[in-house]
């Protein structure tokens, strides 16, 4: 599958999760999608509260679901997607989160970030360098 393939159907699942937002405060919808090496696909949305400090994002959902799964490594696509027109990029918090999984399995995946209009290629570790993980226990 071309790289576009993949980066299409990836959104496209990011952009699905986003409609089961829920985000009744903000109203900012997100969707994430992780991509596997065998193929597997994960996604989550942002999950707000009533007490907005304990709001989970798309991002963290989309780790947590995949860890619960027992993913422990092959992550090798992010991509999260905004209600915007430009590309929206995983909050600090979610870099943190997503370097756990990454870093487990020793791969630097590229993330697509998306909005509407407009999508930007990067990388982890681009977006995290000198990143705190597993290995800096050790
Ligand atoms: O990387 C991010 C940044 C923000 N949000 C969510 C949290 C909140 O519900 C809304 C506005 O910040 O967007 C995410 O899901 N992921």
């Amino acid at each position: 599958m071309s790289e576009d393939n993949n980066r299409d159907s990836l959104i496209a699942a990011a952009k699905d999760a986003l409609e089961d937002s829920y985000s009744p405060y903000s109203k900012f919808r997100v969707g994430a999608a992780l991509r596997f090496a065998d193929g597997t696909v994960v996604t989550g949305t942002n999950i707000e509260n009533a007490s907005y400090g304990l709001t989970l994002c798309a991002e963290t959902v989309a780790v947590a679901k995949a860890m619960d799964d027992g993913h422990r490594g092959g992550l090798e696509e992010v991509a999260v997607i905004g209600d915007t027109a430009g590309a929206i990029s995983p909050c600090g918090r979610c870099r943190q989160v997503l370097n756990e999984l990454a870093e487990l399995g020793g791969t630097d995946p590229v993330v697509w970030c998306a909005g509407e209009e407009e999508v930007v290629k990067t990388v982890l570790s681009d977006l995290l360098p000198r990143a705190f993980g597993p290995a800096s226990l050790d």
